[in-house]
Formats: structure tokens, sequence, C-alpha cells
């Protein structure tokens, strides 16, 4: 057997002294090494998989950390940052103190520019460019390796719109594998194939069109063609792109096979590349397909009704609906702020419109949701997946932020469904009619009832409920998290003291019930899966200091940090709204 090659390389250095004819090995060393770490840790396989000879290929001709290396979304980077002084610690990706699963500033001077939410790489990389120019440095290479479904994105198209007048030394890799979580979508992945099966003459070339020097298609998965034309690139001044053709999986079977899946597939058998078998008991539903099946049933009876998803079919079920109605579910790529204005123009014509974004990526939507949407009281219906801690993806998907930022905006209704059931029946109430926008939001994961697909019941709005009496404290929650809070008031020393309120509705707020509620218990500790600036406590505090209330008021949530990467109880536990953490509050009041 040859010695492992991979092995003597712990930074781009190394590489760049083996052999050209080495780095064939070297690639299939890294895809291994890629398999055997996320199949027991899991996180973003296929992307990574796809880019290993682009990855070897940009470190070997380029002079990193000297010259700037962007990767859009950063879901792809695995194999960037195993080169790149990382190996060691690869085993501890997306895990509590352990590397991010997305390039980080503050984690390597390999990671040019932080990345996780998509489009951004061409902005980033045009302005580094632009840096250089300024200062005088004229040999410094700027890369962004960019996606074909991020490409498609405004903000992407924004970069080259400005990029094609300058004159800066910027290279545009186009990675285009012709999916990205989903099937990629629209007029210009049309365009993409036509350049792949050479039916787009030279003057059509879009790329060309905006001033930019156009390479390809080429093959990036063939490192010789790879290093021919990225040394030969390098040499070109002025804005470029390179148009590269792989596969989304390469090198593992099933991941090529099934490329939806194996985006991010869990944990797997390293060796097969089987999915880990499933357990056959009966365990309560993601929330997302409490969403996606909800749909389709109201969709049935409710023509009206439409869906509308930027790039998530699969992550948010909306799929389900698209399969049982093509014509009234759209994914519209990753647009965010099409979709939102998408859906207002279609709700100003008497739609039911459920624009269902994952709650970080509706940050790219807050003028939108504004000036659109509820400046013009038009009642789209937001449904604010992945609301709250996300876990191991960290920082840049955490759904943190969505309370504070919606919860200034006039007009508009804020929910949090406590359970699976909860959730059905706002999605149902939203189609009968509310004259107003609203924002549903609920977490990752799974809910906590087996029997949840029960006859719709109409919610009213801005009503929340009692949970469980007591005497002295009252936890005031929204959404799942009253979970943790039950559990709390199960183990406190003194649960008999202890009520808990269900208060549902972030705005309205449910001001009888909060006039009760601060009559009846000396302190109040409300819990939210969110920042604690602006959010749910915040409108507690507000409520008491308009009404002159003395009562102690205790906010749980998520503190003013960006909260890293790490399992959701973890992280839980370290803003405070775990059930362990939020019984220790109890007992400071009990
Ligand atoms: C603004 C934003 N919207 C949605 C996502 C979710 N997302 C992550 S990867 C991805 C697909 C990216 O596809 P592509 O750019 O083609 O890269 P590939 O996965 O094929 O390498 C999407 C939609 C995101 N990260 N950022
Ligand atoms: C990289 C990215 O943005 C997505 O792949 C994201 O990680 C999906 O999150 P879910 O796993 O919660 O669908
Ligand atoms: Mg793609």
């Amino acid at each position: 057997m040859s010695e492992n090659k991979l092995d003597s390389i712990q930074f781009p250095r190394d590489l760049r002294k083996v052999t050209q004819q080495d780095l064939p090995q070297i690639a299939q060393e890294l895809r291994e090494f890629i398999i055997d770490i996320v199949a027991v840790k899991e996180g973003h396989l296929g992307a990574s998989l796809g880019v290993v000879e682009l990855t070897i290929a940009l470190h070997y001709v380029f002079n990193t950390p000297e010259d700037k290396l962007v990767w859009d979304v950063g879901h792809q980077a695995y194999g960037h940052k195993i080169l790149t002084g990382r190996k060691d610690v690869f085993h501890t990706n997306r895990t509590l103190g352990g590397i991010s699963g997305f390039p980080k500033m503050a984690e390597s001077e390999y990671d040019a520019f932080g990345t996780g939410h998509s489009s951004t790489a061409i902005s980033a990389t045009l302005g580094m460019a632009i840096a250089a120019q300024l200062t005088g440095n004229t040999t410094r290479q700027h890369i962004a390796v960019v996606g074909d479904a991020s490409i498609a994105s405004g903000m992407a198209f924004e970069a080259l719109n400005h990029a094609g007048v300058t004159d800066t030394n910027i290279l545009i890799i186009l990675n285009d594998n012709a999916i990205g979580i989903d099937p990629s979508v629209g007029a210009l992945k049309a365009y993409f194939t036509k350049v792949k099966l050479d039916e787009a003459s030279e003057k059509d070339n879009i790329f060309e069109a905006l001033n930019f020097n156009y390479t390809g298609p080429i093959d990036g998965h063939d490192l010789d063609t790879l290093l021919s034309e990225l040394n030969r690139l390098k040499h070109i001044k002025g804005p470029k792109v390179l148009h590269v053709i792989t596969k989304k999986g390469k090198g593992l079977r099933q991941a090529e096979e099934n490329q939806v899946t194996y985006h991010a597939p869990g944990k797997f058998d390293a060796k097969t590349g089987d999915l880990l078998p499933k357990g056959t008991e009966k365990i309560p539903p993601k929330f997302q397909d409490v969403f996606g099946k909800t749909m389709v049933t109201l969709a049935k009876k409710n023509e009206k009704i439409i869906g509308i998803t930027p790039a998530m079919p699969t992550g948010s079920s909306l799929k389900y609906m698209m399969e049982a109605f093509p014509t009234r579910a759209f994914d519209v790529g990753i647009a965010e702020q099409h979709a939102v204005t998408l859906a207002a123009g279609l709700a100003s014509e008497g739609l039911y419109v459920y624009c269902n974004i994952y709650s970080t990526f509706l940050q790219r939507a807050y003028d939108q949701v504004i000036h659109d949407v509820c400046l013009q009281k038009l009642p789209v219906i937001f449904c604010l997946d992945r609301a709250g801690i996300v876990g191991e993806d960290g920082a840049t998907h955490h759904g943190i932020f969505d309370i504070s930022y919606l919860r200034c905006i006039p007009n508009l209704i804020i929910v949090a469904p406590r359970n699976e059931i909860a959730l059905r029946n706002i999605l149902y109430t939203a189609q009968l009619g509310l004259n107003l926008p609203i924002a549903i939001r609920y977490p990752r994961g799974r809910g906590t009832l087996l029997d949840w697909e029960l006859p719709f019941s109409e919610l009213k709005i801005g009503q929340g409920s009692l949970l469980k009496e007591g005497t002295d404290v009252a936890l005031l929650t929204v959404g799942p998290i009253a979970e943790n809070a039950l559990e709390a008031i199960k183990t406190s020393s003194a649960s008999e003291k202890v009520a808990c309120y269900d208060m549902q509705f972030i705005k309205p707020l449910d001001e009888e019930l909060l006039h009760h509620i601060f009559k009846n218990y000396k302190t109040i500790i409300t819990i939210e899966d969110g920042a604690i600036a602006g959010g749910f406590g915040s409108s507690i505090a507000e409520f008491s200091v308009k009404h002159q209330y003395s009562n102690t008021i205790e906010i749980l949530g998520v503190p003013d940090v960006f909260l890293e990467h790490a399992s959701v109880h973890e992280l839980q536990s370290i803003a405070g709204i775990s059930s362990e953490a939020i019984q220790k509050t109890i007992e400071l009041y009990v």
C-alpha cells in the first residue's frame, strides 16, 4: 500500500511541495478523511466532496493566505479547513468549543471572510480587491467560489454588476453542480444548462456581457485542467469568471445519487455510505413536517392558498405542497427579498400566501417585510422555520433575532405556537382571513406529540393560556420552550408556588391575562428561545412600566452575544433556558 500523503500536509505550503502527479492521491485521501469524520460527527457532506479537486488546485496555485480565497455559503469548505491547519481538529467540527462548520475569520487566517448565508462572496472579495488597489498591492489575487444556486441571488448579481465595471484583480469561480440543497431553479439554471450543452453562442455569454473574462465550462474534477486554467488566469488582470462543472457528493455513490439527502445526511456508515437505520418507534413529527403536511390539507380545501420558499423546499417541507399543487407552490431560489415582495404582490390580489423562510434568512428581507408587507397591511403569512437556537450550524444560522426585529414593526401579528397542534391551528386560522400580516415562528427539530393531526380549531388572536397554576412566581413562555419551563417547575423545590403561562402571542400581547398575572404573582420570569434585547421579555417589561406595576421581572433568553455552535441543549444551558437552568432561576425566587 502506498504511504498516506495527506498525513504530511498541514498547510498549503506543504501541499505546494507535492508533485502534480501526487495530487489525485491526495484528493482521494482528502475525500476519505471528510467522509470518515462527517459520517460520525454529521455536517454538510455533498458540497465539500464536490470541490475536493478545486480546493486542492486553488491552494496549490494561489499563495493563500496572502491571496484571498472566499467560499460562498461556506458549507463546501471542509477540504479547505483540513488543508489549512485544521486537520487535527476537524473531528471537533460543529461541536461545543470545536471548529465552526463555516469559514470564520477568527478561526484561521486562511478564512478570508466568514460565511454561512449565501451569495456574499463576490461582494466581499470585490471589497478586498478594491482595497488592494487603493493600497497599491498589485500582485494579490482575490478569488470567490460561488455555487450555481447562490450566484442566482440578487446580492450576487449586484456584486457582478459592480465588479464588471472595475479593473480589479478578482476571479469568480462558478462551481456549477446544477443543484443547491434542492435542484437549482430559474432561468439562470436553464442558461447554465445551455452553456454546458454548448447551445449558448459566445455572444450570449452572460458574464462576458457584464465585462468579465469568461472561461469554461471545464471539468472541476480534472486536476490537470484545473491547474492549467488557474495558472493561466492568475496572469490575466481584471475581473474573470471560471465556470467549473462538478458533481455534488463526488466519490461517494449514495451522495452522488441522492444529492438532496446527502447535502447534510446526518450519521451514516463511512464504509458503505448507507444512512444509519432509523428506529421503528413512532416519534413526534418535525415542526417543518407539521407545516408541510398541514399546507397540503389546507390547500386542498382553499384554492386561494399559495406557498413560497426561497430555495428550501426540503428543509421547510413545502415540497409536499409543491408535489400536490405544482402551480400554487413556488421555489424561487435563494431570493428571500424577492420571495417576500412576491408574497406581497400575490396577497394584494386576495390570495392567502404562506411565505416560508428560515428565521435567520428572513434577515435578508427586512425592508421588504416593513415596506412591502406591513406598511401596506398585506396579510402575508410568514412561516419562520428554524426560529430559536438551531444547534450545530451555529452563529450564522440561529434564528434568535426575529422577535426583536419584527416586534417593532406596526401591523404585524407575531405568534409562537407551543406545539404541533397549535402550529396547525394557527396555520388554519391564518387562511380564515386576518386582514393583517402574521409571523408564525417555530423551531428546528421535533415537537412532543404523537397525535397531532386533530380537527382544526380557530385560534383567537392575542390569547394566551394557563398551563400550570401556582401562587408566587409566574413563568411566561412563548413557543415550545414552554416544555423546558414545565420540566423546570417539576424539578423545583417548591413547584406548587410556580405557575406557567403559554402567552403564545408576542404581538398583540394578551393584556387581560397579563393584568391578572401582574396582580397575582410577586415575581414574573419570562422565557424565550431568542435574543433578550428587544424580545418577548422586553415587551413584558414595557407592559409593566406602562401600567406601573412593581413586580420583580426576570428575563431569560439569549444574552447579547453571538451564540456559537453546539447541541441545542448545550446552547440552551449556556443561555440559561434549559430546564436545569430555568430551575436554578426559579430557586432564587421561591
Ligand atoms: C441567504 C441564504 N439562503 C438560504 C441558504 C440555505 N442554503 C445553504 S446552501 C444552499 C444551496 C447552495 O447551493 P449552491 O450555491 O449551488 O452550492 P452547492 O451546495 O451546490 O455547493 C442553500 C439554499 C443560505 N445559506 N443562505
Ligand atoms: C448551509 C445551510 O445554510 C443549510 O444547509 C443549513 O445548514 C440547513 O439547515 P437545516 O439543516 O436546519 O435545514
Ligand atoms: Mg450548486
